[in-house]
């Protein structure tokens, strides 16, 4: 059984909610935009480009369950553009979202703007559009997953003797995107090509992304992989690196600045400077639509900070007589009472600490200068694609 973070047709669209899992898997219906940005805020659906793509197919379905309309072309526009704008606050880092926010948009007025265009004909092209995305994202990840595994068995002395060793950080797969998944993609092309040893996943907290969804992705496939705490990173390359043939660290994005400095889970920073240290690879995985030209720099990121009980309180299955009650999730809380909490979701690697960026249409790396140039891969075609959201 694939993995599914979002099930949609016209119509239709659930999303799996990760906050339950790995205890159950169960899906919410979302038939209203509201519904979406909810989903979104409070994190049952997550990960760069699947916030993108859940928001999106939010407003479709609420556009589609509207049914015939008498209100003009322009005025489906501007509904449109004001239901993304709202659907864009639902989380401030992840580029993907503003990224297709702003290229439906683009699309939405150049459809608006046709002499015979409707209502129905705008609301046709936002919904084929915003389904087109499920459809390229798995494609951009699917490449994405080749480029990185192409590279590590070509630049990593681990990778030019045998199967390599690889740790992730937070979840990156088929529960963050559309499916396949971007950094995980990467240690799935490994494992299908023969080309991975064992996969270290990060526990990843407070939300623990690695502990409760990529360590469900990875036993899912039967991948030889092992959880250890975000604190074990540094031992695990010292005491085990070597060993266990650990070629490198390859991690996800949730905005890629024009310099390559790189916002993803709270904890990646430090992976990139224990990966420096002890001399292995620190690779970040994402396809063009978390890369933000306009953004110039890591210090013009805008960093998403979460509710201090996102720290201190841990939920799990309720256990009462004795027994496990799957259905029904208890919160507990792990801290002293009263004591303050600083909860950022993300942090920022400069782009120094950074060996390559993997992409859809290949991975750059740092020209003589130890500069990224990140211009330059929206000239270049995946298959006649260029970087779209839906197609535009
Ligand atoms: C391919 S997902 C990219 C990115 O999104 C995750 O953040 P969150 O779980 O808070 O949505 C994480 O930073 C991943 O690396």
């Amino acid at each position: 059984m694939v993995l599914q973070a979002i099930k949609y047709q016209r119509g239709a669209l659930e999303i799996l909610d990760q906050l339950k899992l790995p205890h159950t898997e169960t899906y919410d219906t979302i038939s209203t935009v509201q519904y979406g940005w909810d989903a979104i805020k409070e994190m049952r659906t997550r990960g760069a480009p699947a916030i993108a793509i859940v928001a999106a197919l939010s407003l479709a379905i609420d556009l589609t369950n509207q049914g015939e309309s008498q209100e003009s072309a322009k005025a489906a526009q501007e509904y449109i553009s004001s239901q993304l704008a709202y659907l864009v606050t639902s989380r401030p880092t992840a580029v993907n979202l503003a990224d297709a926010a702003r290229k439906l948009n683009k699309m939405v007025d150049a459809a608006a703007k046709n002499e015979d265009a409707t209502w129905k004909s705008v609301i046709n092209a936002y919904v084929e559009a915003a389904e087109q995305m499920l459809i390229d994202d798995v494609a951009d990840n699917e490449a994405i997953g080749k480029h990185g595994a192409d590279w590590i068995r070509k630049n990593t002395e681990q990778g030019k003797t045998g199967p390599v060793s690889m740790l992730t950080h937070c979840n990156t797969g088929s529960l963050a995107t559309a499916g396949y998944g971007t950094a995980l993609g990467v240690i799935r092309s490994l494992h299908a090509a023969g080309s991975l040893k064992h996969a270290f996943c990060t526990e990843t907290r407070p939300y623990n992304q690695g502990s409760r969804l990529t360590a469900f992705e990875l036993v899912h496939d039967n991948i030889p992989a092992t959880l250890i705490t975000d604190s074990m990173a540094s031992a695990l390359l010292r005491l085990k690196g070597p060993s266990e043939r650990i070629a490198g660290i390859v991690v996800g994005a949730d905005r890629v600045a024009a310099n390559g400095d790189t916002a993803n889970k709270i904890g990646t920073y430090a992976l990139a400077i224990t990966a420096k240290y002890h001399g292995v690879k620190f690779l970040v995985a994402a396809p063009r639509t978390t890369i933000d030209l306009e953004t110039k720099s890591g210090k013009d990121i805008v960093i998403e900070e979460r509710p201090g009980k996102e720290v201190t309180m841990v939920k799990g299955p309720c256990i009462s007589d004795g027994t496990l009650n799957l259905q029904k999730v208890e919160t507990v809380n792990i801290a002293a009472n009263g004591i303050g909490v600083w909860n950022p979701a993300f942090d920022v690697t400069p782009a120094e600490l950074i060996d390559g960026i993997i992409t859809e249409v290949g991975v750059v790396e740092k020209d003589g200068n130890g500069n990224f140039d990140l211009k330059s891969i929206f000239d270049q075609d995946v298959e006649g694609k260029l970087p779209t959201v839906g197609g535009i």
